[in-house]
Parts: C-alpha cells; structure tokens; sequence
C-alpha cells in the first residue's frame, strides 16, 4: 500500500497541473460539478481524455465526494466527439496511445461508484454521447442540439463497447437504428427513446441535474454502488479482456485508405462550414 502512494501522488499531482485547463471541477458540499473545458468545442483529443479520467479518479478518492455531474464550460457544446486530428494521418504511437486513453476514460466513468449525472446544454456527438450514456442519468437542453453515434455517417465504425453501452441504454432495436444511420435526436426525440432522463429549457438544465444527482444520492451508498457494479461490471468485462485486441483493430481500421479519405472529407466539411459561418 505504502509502495503505492508516490505514484498516486505523481497522478494527483499532475491531475492538479492538467485539470485546470481542460477540466474545471467545482466541488460543493458531497458532489463535484466536471466541466470540460477544451476549446472550442471540447473534441477529445488524448489530454482531455487523460484529464477526465483523472479528474473522475481524484473524485473518487475524495471522502467527502459521492457524486458528480458532468457538463461542459462551452453551453452550445457539450463535446464534439473523438479529435478527429487525433485519427487522421495519424503517428502510429500516438494513435495508440490515444486509443488506450479512450478505453481507459470509458472504463473509468462507466463503473465509477460515483454517482453521475450529465447535464448536456450544447451538442453531444459520438464520443460526447458515449461519455454521456456513461452517467447514471442525463439532461438535456430542448431546441437546437443534437446528441447520439453519428460515426456510420462519417464512414466510420463504433467499437463494440460504444454500441453495448447504447444497447444498455435504449435497446437493441433503437441502436439498431441509430447506430447503423448514423442518427443524432433532439432532447425530447431522446427521451422518447430512453436516451435521455429530463429534457427542459437550457436555463433548467443544471438545477434538474442536480436534483437528479440528490436522487441517485439519497440510495443507501453501498446499495446503489453494487448495484451499479452489478449493472455494469459484464459489459466493462468485455472490454477489459480484449483491451489490447480492441486498440489494434482500432489502429489496423483507422490507418486504411478508405477511412484515412473519409476522414479527410469530412474534415475539409468542417473546415468549410466554420469558414461559412465566420464569413456571415
Ligand atoms: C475510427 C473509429 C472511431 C470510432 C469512434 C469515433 C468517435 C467519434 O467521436 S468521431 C467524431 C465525431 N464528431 C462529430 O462528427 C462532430 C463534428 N463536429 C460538429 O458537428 C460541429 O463542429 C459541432 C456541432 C460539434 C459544433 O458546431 P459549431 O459550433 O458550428 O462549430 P464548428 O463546426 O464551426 O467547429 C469549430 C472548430 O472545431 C473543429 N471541430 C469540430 N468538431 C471536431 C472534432 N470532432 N474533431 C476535431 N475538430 C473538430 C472544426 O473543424 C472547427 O475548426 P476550425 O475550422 O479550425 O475553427
């Protein structure tokens, strides 16, 4: 035990030097508000995946800290998914590298004891989504934005673990559809579909996280968190045993032409429409 603390020290060290820039936390009385905060739009390149992780990690190791609510500094985006930068003609290390980090983040928010609630004001794409179905419950903002596993529409493929985690979330038939079309909903198509908890006004949207929050937190503590493991623990298992596997079918599938060109394509998209936008 003793042997172990200089390295969580060197983690909760360099927590506290990364956290600031890319993850803000606020800790009230027995929950932590973690706000991404990686401009502009919160893509999660490997640091801010390394920052979360170690941001939920601290939290847990905080006596006083049962749960946390999960948002975003941007209230038009609360992330927009993967970096796509991180995936495209990509240095092999650093993919995977990258990969590792991604896995490690999921592994972390989805068996957490913590109890966690996402507030998403702002769009929430693919990875945004995933680390979203992550938490224990989520609300939404009603009107404009957009949330769910848009990757087929990129031309590229979920991994398994992204897809188990929208199956235990809305279903088999409903990720059918939305995986295979690509789909992102608005909070109330969300929560028709069981995405999403609370869909209210953006202004709502943080006090009705933590009233969900109070809820999870009002469970017996061991209760709620064995349960919680016993809901989960199987579908992270799956993970955790073709960890390595999982990352070099990722690098393998990444670094072919055919995804390589989608990528650039939908990058010089993105390019476009911000040059678009910039010009108004
Ligand atoms: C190979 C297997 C992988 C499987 C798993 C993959 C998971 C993923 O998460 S893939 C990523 C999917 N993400 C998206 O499709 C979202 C793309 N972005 C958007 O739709 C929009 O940017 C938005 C709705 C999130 C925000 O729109 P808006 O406020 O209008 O901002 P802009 O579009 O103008 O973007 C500003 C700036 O940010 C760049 N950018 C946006 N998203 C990403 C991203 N995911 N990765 C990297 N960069 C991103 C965008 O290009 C603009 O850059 P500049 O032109 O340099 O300002």
């Amino acid at each position: 035990m003793l042997r172990c603390l200089p390295t969580f020290r060197a983690r909760a060290a360099r927590a506290m030097s990364t956290t600031p820039s890319l993850v803000q936390i606020e800790k009230k009385d027995n929950y932590a508000i973690v706000r991404l905060s990686r401009a502009p739009v919160n893509s999660l390149n490997m640091e801010l995946l390394q920052a979360i992780d170690e941001a939920v990690q601290s939290l847990e190791q905080d006596k006083n800290i049962k749960g946390m609510i999960l948002s975003s500094t941007n209230p038009k985006i609360f992330s927009a998914g993967l970096d796509i930068t991180e995936m495209y003609q990509p240095k092999t290390k650093r993919l995977r590298e990258f990969w590792r980090a991604f896995q490690n983040t999921y592994l972390r928010l989805y068996t957490t004891p913590l109890a966690t609630v996402a507030a998403i004001e702002g769009h929430s794409p693919a990875g945004g989504c995933l680390l979203a179905m992550c938490c224990d419950s989520r609300v939404m903002s009603l009107g404009g934005p957009l949330i769910g596993l848009n990757e087929t529409k990129l031309g590229i493929v979920a991994p398994f673990w992204m897809r188990d985690v929208m199956v235990n979330t809305i279903g088999h038939r409903e990720t059918e559809k939305m995986l295979g079309l690509g789909l992102q909903v608005n909070a109330l198509r969300g929560k028709e579909i069981g995405l999403i908890d609370e869909a209210v006004p953006v202004e709502q949207v943080h006090s009705v996280a933590e009233k969900l929050l109070l809820e999870w937190l009002s469970i017996p503590s061991s209760a709620r968190k064995l349960t919680k493991a016993m809901m989960r623990d199987e579908t992270a298992q799956k993970l955790r045993s073709r960890l390595d596997e999982d990352r070099s079918n990722f690098v393998d599938f990444c670094e072919t032409d055919k995804v390589q060109s989608a990528l650039a394509g939908y990058l010089a998209a993105l390019k476009k429409k911000a040059e678009a936008k910039a010009a108004k």
